[in-house]
C-alpha cells in the first residue's frame, strides 16, 4: 500500500494526475486502450475538471474507456447520478465519445441494471479477465467506498461483478462494484479529503483486527494490482504511522 498525504488539494491534484497519466500511458503502450473506472461523490469533480483543461493534451483520450464503481439508483438526468457530474465535468469537455463511456443504465430496476453492466463489462473484456487498469475511489466518512456501505448484503458478496444492493439508512438502492471486482484491478486509487473522514482513514489503515461490516473500505486489498491513497493533511490526521 502507498499512502501519499499533502499539505493542499492542489498539491495532491497535481501528483494524482501524474499518477493517471502514467497508467494510461502504460495501459495503452500495452494494450492500447486504457480501461478508466470513476468514482462519484463530490471529491473528484475538481480532478475531473483538471484533466479535461489544464492536463488534456497528456493522454490519448480517444484510447480511453471510461466506467462507473457505483451508481445511485436515480434518472442519468438526476443531479446525483453519478454519471452526469462526470459527464459534465470530464465527458463531454473532452468529447469522449459514446461507445467508449459505460453508464448504469438506471431507467431499469437495480437488479436488472446490474445485470446489464455485469453484461456490457463482459462484452467489453471479451472473455479476458475482468481488470480494470485503474479505478478511482473515494471514502464516506462511515467508511463506505464505491457503494460498500456498513452492514449491508454486497459486503458478502464473494463475485467479481457488480451488484445492486439496498442501503437502509439511505434508503435506497445502490448499483456497485463488489469487493472481489475491486480487487481484480491493475491499480486501485483513494482520493480522500478533509477531517470527517479522519476516523475512518484510521481504522480502514490501520486497524489490526478487520471489521470489514462497520468499515468496508477494509475490504479493498488487491489481488495483484497496487493500491495508492491520496490524503488531504485533514484526512490524515488521526493516523499514527
Ligand atoms: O467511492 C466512492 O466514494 C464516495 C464518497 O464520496 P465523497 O467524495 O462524496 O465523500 C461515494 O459516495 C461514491 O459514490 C463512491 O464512488
Amino acid at each position: 500500500m502507498n499512502l501519499l498525504i499533502y499539505h493542499t488539494q492542489a498539491e495532491l491534484f497535481e501528483d494524482l494526475i501524474d499518477y493517471i497519466v502514467s497508467i494510461a500511458d502504460s495501459a495503452i503502450k500495452e494494450n492500447d486502450r486504457f480501461n478508466f473506472v470513476l468514482t462519484g461523490g463530490n471529491s473528484p469533480k475538481a480532478l475531473y475538471e483538471l484533466l479535461a483543461t489544464t492536463h488534456k493534451d497528456r493522454i490519448d483520450w480517444s484510447k480511453v474507456y471510461f466506467f462507473f464503481g457505483d451508481e445511485r439508483n436515480v434518472l442519468a438526468t438526476h443531479e446525483s447520478y453519478n454519471g452526469l457530474m462526470a459527464k459534465r465535468s470530464i465527458l463531454d469537455p473532452l468529447g469522449i465519445p459514446e461507445d467508449h463511456i459505460f453508464y448504469v443504465n438506471t431507467t431499469l430496476a437495480p437488479e436488472k441494471a446490474a445485470i446489464e453492466y455485469n453484461k456490457a463489462i463482459s462484452a467489453h473484456f471479451d472473455g479476458a479477465d475482468i481488470a480494470f487498469d485503474l479505478i478511482l475511489l473515494g471514502m464516506g466518512d462511515d467508511a463506505h467506498t464505491a457503494s460498500l456501505f456498513p452492514d449491508t448484503s454486497i459486503l458478502t458478496n464473494k463475485e467479481v461483478e457488480i451488484d445492486s444492493v439496498f442501503v437502509e439508512k439511505l434508503a435506497t438502492y445502490r448499483i456497485s462494484f463488489t469487493a472481489p471486482l475491486i480487487n481484480k484491478a491493475k491499480n486501485i486509487a483513494f482520493l480522500v479529503f478533509g477531517s470527517s473522514k479522519a476516523e475512518a482513514v484510521k481504522h480502514v489503515i490501520e486497524d489490526e483486527s478487520k471489521n470489514p461490516q462497520l468499515y468496508p473500505t477494509q475490504l479493498i486489498q488487491p489481488v495483484d494490482g497496487s493500491v495508492t491513497w491520496f490524503l488531504d493533511k485533514a484526512a490524515a490526521n488521526l493516523l499514527e504511522g
